[in-house]
C-alpha cells in the first residue's frame, strides 16, 4: 500500500516516487478498506522491497570489518551513531529510541515527549520508522574503521583519475566534524585521508608549482613569476602555522556581517603536532595502489567556508592585517557553466605533514560559536579540496594533465533556528537550514530526473544555494558523491534526528549518472540536435581567450542559434516558472500545515490552561459560598433568636395586656378592646331586643293610630298620612338598623376570631385599627338611627298629643265610654302625653346606658349623646335640620350604614 505522506523535509515529491519511498509494512496484512497508518514507516533505499528483518538484532553484531555491499551505482549514504556522553546518559537520553537491526537497517522509535509521539497519536504520522543505509556504524565505530569503510576507497579512486565528494549531514552536535577531523589522537576522516594519500604517492611526487589547478577543473601552465609568487604564499602560510603554534597566537576576524562571529581562538579539538596522529597499523592497511605507469602526481589543497551565504577563503590569512574584514569570495561559471569559486587559494603541498598544517591553519579561521547544544559547533559549511594533478613529465605532451579532486565537506548541523536565543546565532541557523533544504530539493530534483526520464527533466536548484552549487558538479556526473549521515541517539533530539534520515532517505535513491546540464552547457546541449553525449564542449574548445570564456560566453553563436536559444530560454523560463509556482503551493501547504500543528499546540496548552483556572476559580468561589453560607446561617440565627425574643416580649405584653383587661373591664381607649367587642356585641344583642320590643310597640301603635284615624278623620287625612309615611320610614331604618347590627356582630365576632388567630404584633395592631374605625362607624351609624328613632318617637310624641287634642276637642263628641273602652294610650303609660319636648324622661328607655357601656370613653361617642340627647329636645343643628327635611317635599330618611360603605 502506497502511503500518500507528507514528503521528508519539505521536498517536493511526486505520487510515484512517493510509492518508492515510503512502503508499508501493513500492506501485506490488507488491512480493512478504510485508509490507516501502518504502523511503521519504511523508508527504503532500494526500489525493490526488502524482506522483513528480525528486529533487536544489537549494534554489537554489526560486522565491522566487511565494508563491501551496496550498488556501486548506488549513491553511497552511511549512518553513523554517536555515542552519548556521560552528561547525557546522567540526563537519561538514552531511551532506546535508535535501535540497530541490522547493518544496513535501523528503526527509529518516537519517545513519549518528542512531537513525533504527539502527531503520530493524532493518527497523523507513525511513532515507528525503518531506514536503510548502505552501511550503518554504531557507536562503538572507531575512527579508523570508519575510515577503512567509508574514504579509504574515495582515496585510491583519486589517484586513479576519479572525482569524489564526501560530505557529512545531521543535526548539531551529532558528531559530523569529530568523523571529518577527528578530535585529540583520534584523528578524522581528512588527516587519515591526507596521510594515506602521500603514503601512497611515496616517490611518485611532482615537486615542480609550474603547473597550478584553476577554475572548475582547469590546469594552468605558471611562468617564473607566478611560480615565484605561488612558493611565498605558500612558505608564509607555513611559516604562519608554525609560529601561531610556537606563539600560541589566535586569530580573530570580523566577518563583516554581524559583528564578531568568525573566531579562531577556540581550542581546536587536533592535537596540535607536526604530524598527523594516526594509529601504528593504520597506515600499514592502506594497501598498494595501482598507479599508472610514468605519471607524477602534484597535490593542491585548499580550504574555504560557506557562512551566512558568504565564501571566506580559511588559507588566506594575513597577520599583519589583522583585525581586519575578511574578504569574501566570488562564484563564477567557466565557459561550459561550470561553478567555481574565484581567486581561491590552492596551495601545493608535498606532504601530509604539510596538508595537516594547512588544514590546521585553515580551522585557526573557521567559524565555530557555543550554541545551546555544542560548545564548539561549526557555524558554516567547510569544505576543503585535494586536487591531484596527473603529470607525464617524461613524454613532453602539450596536453594539460589529467586533474582528479577529493572533497570533503563538513556541513553545519541543521538545528531549529527558534532555539537560538542570540540573533547572531539564529541568523545562521536560518541560512544553515536553508542551504540544507536546497540540498534536499537538489538531490530530490536530481532523483526524480533519474526515475521519470520519459518525463521533462526538472530544474536541478543547485543555484539557490552557495553549498549546492559549489558541489554541483560531483552531482552531476562530475564525480560520484558520498554522504555520511551522523547522528545523535538522544531522545531530546529526535525530532530533529528523525527529520535529519528522511532527508538522507532521498539521498539513498540517487544513482550517480550522467551529467545534468546547467546553464550555458544545458542550452548549448539542448541546441544542439542530437544532444553532443558529453562532447558539448567542442563549439567552445577553439576560444583560447580565458577572460571571455570565463562567464561562459554564448554569443559567438549565429542568430538562427541564437533566436533557437532564446525560445528554448523561454520555454525553460516556463516551466520553471509552473515548477516554481507548484514549488510554492507546496511550501505554502507545509507551512500552513506546520501553522495548523503550532495553533494546535497552543491551542492544547491554551486549553490546559484554561482548565486549571476553571478549577482554581471554581475552588476560590466553593470557598466564597461555603464561607457567605457560615455568615449567612450565623446571621439567621442570631435573626431568629431575636425573633422569638421578640415574639416571646410580645406573648409577655400579649399576657399581660390580657391579664389586665381580665382585671380591668372597662379600661380606657387603649385598654382591653377585646372586653369592649364582647361587651359591644353584648349591647348589640340588647339593642336588638330593644329594636323588636320598640318595632312591636311601634306596630301597636300603628294598629291604634290606624283606628284612631279611622275613627277620627276616616281615610284621606293628611296629618295621618304624613304620620304613616314617618312611620314607614321609622319601620324602614329600623329594619336597616337590624341588619347593619347583625353584621356589626358577624364582623365583631371575625374580628375577635382574627384577633385570636394573629400572634404577630403588627397584624394585630392593624386588626385592632381596622375594629376601631369600624366601631366608629358603627356608632355613627347607631347614633344616626337612635337619632332616627328619636324622631320618629317625636313624631309619634306629636301624634299622640295631636290625638289627645283631637280626643279633648272630641269630648263633647258622644261616646265617652266608648273612649273608655278604647284600649288605654301606650303613651299614656308611660307618661308620654304630658312629657315636655325637651324633658330627660322624653328619651327612650335604656337608651344611654347601652351606648355608654359600649363606648364608655369614647369622645365622639359621648359627644353623640350629647348630641342626641340635644336633638331629643329639638334643639340641636341636626334636629332643625331633619326637621326642615322632614318639612321638605325631597326628604328621604337618614344614610344607613350600607349607603355609607357604599360611598367609601
Ligand atoms: N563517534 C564519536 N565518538 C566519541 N565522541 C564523539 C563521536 N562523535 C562525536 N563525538 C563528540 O561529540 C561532540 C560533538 O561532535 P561534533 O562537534 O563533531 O558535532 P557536529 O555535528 O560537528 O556539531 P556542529 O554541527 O554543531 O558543528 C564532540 O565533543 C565530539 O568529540
Amino acid at each position: 500500500m502506497a502511503l500518500t505522506l507528507s514528503s521528508p523535509s519539505g521536498y517536493h515529491l511526486d505520487e510515484d516516487e512517493e510509492v518508492a519511498v515510503f512502503e508499508s509494512t501493513a500492506a501485506e496484512h490488507g488491512g480493512p478498506s478504510r485508509p490507516r497508518l501502518p504502523e511503521i514507516s519504511v523508508i527504503s533505499p532500494g526500489l525493490e522491497p526488502r524482506p522483513s528483518i528480525k528486529l533487536s538484532v544489537k549494534p554489537g553484531a554489526l560486522r565491522q570489518g566487511s565494508c563491501e555491499g551496496g550498488d556501486k551505482e548506488r549513491v553511497q549514504v552511511f549512518l553513523r551513531i554517536r555515542p552519548l556522553t556521560e552528561t547525557e546518559s546522567q540526563r537519561v537520553e538514552e531511551q532506546g529510541c535508535v535501535d540497530v537491526q541490522d547493518e544496513e537497517t535501523l528503526l527509529l522509535k518516537a519517545p513519549k515527549e518528542s512531537q513525533n509521539m504527539r502527531t503520530a497519536e493524532r493518527g497523523i504520522t507513525q511513532s515507528m520508522h525503518k531506514f536503510s543505509f548502505s552501511k550503518i556504524f554504531g557507536p562503538e565505530t572507531t575512527q579508523q574503521q570508519f575510515y577503512e569503510c567509508t574514504m579509504k576507497k574515495m582515496v585510491t579512486d583519486v589517484l586513479q583519475g576519479e572525482n569524489r565528494l564526501l560530505y557529512t549531514y545531521g543535526v548539531t552536535n551529532s558528531g559530523k566534524t569529530y568523523t571529518i577531523q577527528g578530535s585529540g589522537r583520534e584523528a578524522g576522516l581528512l588527516p587519515r585521508a591526507l596521510a594515506s594519500l602521500f603514503r601512497k604517492l611515496q616517490g611518485r611526487l611532482y615537486g615542480a608549482m609550474d603547473l597550478k589547478p584553476v577554475m572548475y577543473q582547469d590546469v594552468r601552465q605558471l611562468d617564473s613569476g607566478e611560480i615565484r609568487v605561488e612558493e611565498i604564499r605558500r612558505n608564509s602560510l607555513l611559516k604562519e602555522v608554525s609560529n601561531s603554534r610556537r606563539g600560541g597566537n589566535t586569530t580573530t576576524w570580523d566577518s563583516g556581517i554581524g559583528g564578531l562571529s568568525s573566531t579562531s581562538n577556540i581550542v581546536t579539538q587536533l592535537e596540535d603536532t607536526d604530524s598527523v596522529c594516526l594509529e601504528p597499523d593504520s597506515l600499514s592497511h592502506s594497501g598498494a595502489t595501482d598507479l599508472a605507469e610514468g605519471v607524477q602526481f602534484s597535490i593542491w589543497v585548499a580550504f574555504y567556508e560557506i557562512y551566512n551565504e558568504f565564501l571566506y577563503d580559511l588559507l588566506d590569512a594575513s597577520p599583519s592585517l589583522q583585525p581586519r574584514k575578511r574578504a569574501t569570495l566570488r562564484l563564477s561559471d567557466d565557459k561550459y557553466g561550470n561553478p567555481y569559486v574565484k581567486d581561491l587559494a590552492w596551495i601545493q603541498v608535498r606532504s601530509a605533514e604539510e596538508a595537516w598544517s594547512v588544514l590546521r591553519a585553515g580551522r585557526r579561521n573557521q567559524s565555530f560559536a557555543s550554541t545551546h547544544l555544542n560548545q564548539n559547533s561549526s557555524r558554516s559549511h567547510s569544505i576543503f579540496s585535494i586536487r591531484v594533478l596527473h603529470v607525464h613529465p617524461d613524454t613532453g605532451s602539450t596536453e594539460p594533465p589529467h586533474i582528479s579532486e577529493l572533497t570533503v565537506c563538513d556541513l553545519a548541523g541543521s538545528e531549529r533556528s527558534k532555539e537560538q536565543r542570540n540573533g547572531e546565532r539564529m541568523k545562521e541557523a536560518n541560512n544553515i537550514n536553508t542551504s540544507l533544504l536546497t540540498l534536499g530539493r537538489c538531490i530530490a530534483a536530481l532523483r526524480h530526473n533519474q526515475n521519470n526520464k520519459s518525463r521533462p527533466p526538472q530544474v536541478v536548484p543547485f543555484r539557490d544555494s552557495k553549498m549546492t552549487r559549489v558541489l554541483q558538479g560531483f552531482f552531476c556526473g562530475r564525480g560520484t558523491s558520498s554522504m555520511v549521515v551522523n547522528i545523535n541517539p538522544c531522545s531530546s533530539i529526535y525530532d530533529e534526528t528523525l527529520q535529519a534520515l528522511k532527508f538522507s532517505a532521498i539521498a539513498t535513491q540517487l544513482v550517480h549518472g550522467p551529467s545534468t546540464k546547467t546553464r550555458v552547457a544545458y542550452i548549448l546541449s539542448l541546441l544542439r540536435e542530437p544532444p553532443a553525449n558529453g562532447n558539448e564542449s567542442t563549439v567552445m574548445e577553439e576560444d583560447g581567450d580565458e577572460s571571455e570564456v570565463e562567464e561562459g560566453d554564448i554569443t559567438m553563436l549565429n542568430t538562427e542559434a541564437l533566436l533557437q536559444a532564446i525560445d528554448v530560454l523561454k520555454r525553460e523560463v516556463q516551466r520553471q516558472r509552473a515548477e516554481k509556482d507548484a514549488l510554492e503551493a507546496n511550501v505554502r501547504e507545509q507551512v500552513v500545515s506546520e501553522m495548523m500543528e503550532v495553533i494546535s499546540r497552543m491551542e492544547d496548552g491554551f486549553s490546559e490552561t484554561l482548565e486549571a483556572e476553571k478549577a482554581l476559580i471554581e475552588e476560590r468561589y466553593e470557598d466564597k459560598i461555603t464561607n457567605v453560607q457560615k455568615h449567612l446561617k450565623k446571621f439567621h440565627s442570631e435573626e431568629l433568636m431575636e425573633r422569638d425574643q421578640e415574639i416571646k416580649a410580645l406573648s409577655e405584653a400579649l399576657d399581660k395586656t390580657k391579664a389586665a383587661e381580665k382585671s380591668v373591664p372597662h379600661g380606657d381607649s387603649e385598654g382591653p378592646r377585646r372586653s369592649q367587642r364582647l361587651t359591644s356585641q353584648a349591647q348589640c344583642g340588647r339593642l336588638h331586643a330593644e329594636l323588636d320590643q320598640c318595632r312591636a310597640q311601634l306596630l301597636t301603635k300603628l294598629l291604634f293610630m290606624t283606628k284612631l284615624k279611622m275613627q277620627i278623620d276616616g281615610p284621606g287625612s293628611s296629618s295621618t298620612l304624613a304620620a304613616e309615611r314617618k312611620l314607614e320610614d321609622g319601620q324602614r331604618n329600623l329594619r336597616q338598623l337590624r341588619l347593619d347590627l347583625l353584621r356589626l356582630g358577624s364582623d365583631l365576632q371575625s374580628g375577635e376570631r382574627a384577633c385570636c388567630r394573629n400572634t404577630g404584633g403588627e397584624r394585630l395592631r392593624q386588626d385592632l385599627a381596622a375594629a376601631d374605625e369600624t366601631l366608629a362607624k358603627q356608632d355613627q351609624i347607631l347614633s344616626e338611627l337612635q337619632n332616627g328613632l328619636m324622631l320618629v318617637k317625636a313624631d309619634m310624641r306629636k301624634q299622640a298629643m295631636s290625638l289627645s287634642r283631637a280626643q279633648a276637642n272630641m269630648s263633647p263628641l258622644p261616646s265617652r265610654g266608648c273612649a273608655a273602652s278604647i284600649t288605654p294610650d301606650p303613651c299614656q303609660k308611660r307618661g308620654y302625653e304630658v312629657a315636655a319636648p325637651g324633658g330627660a324622661e322624653n328619651r327612650p328607655p335604656q337608651k344611654r346606658p347601652f351606648f355608654q357601656s359600649l363606648f364608655p370613653t369614647h369622645t365622639p361617642t359621648r359627644k353623640i349623646n350629647t348630641c342626641a340627647a340635644e336633638a331629643a329636645s329639638g334643639n340641636t343643628p341636626y334636629s332643625r335640620i331633619l326637621r326642615s327635611r322632614q318639612q321638605s317635599p325631597t326628604y328621604s330618611p337618614a344614610p344607613t350604614p350600607r349607603s355609607l360603605r357604599g360611598k367609601k
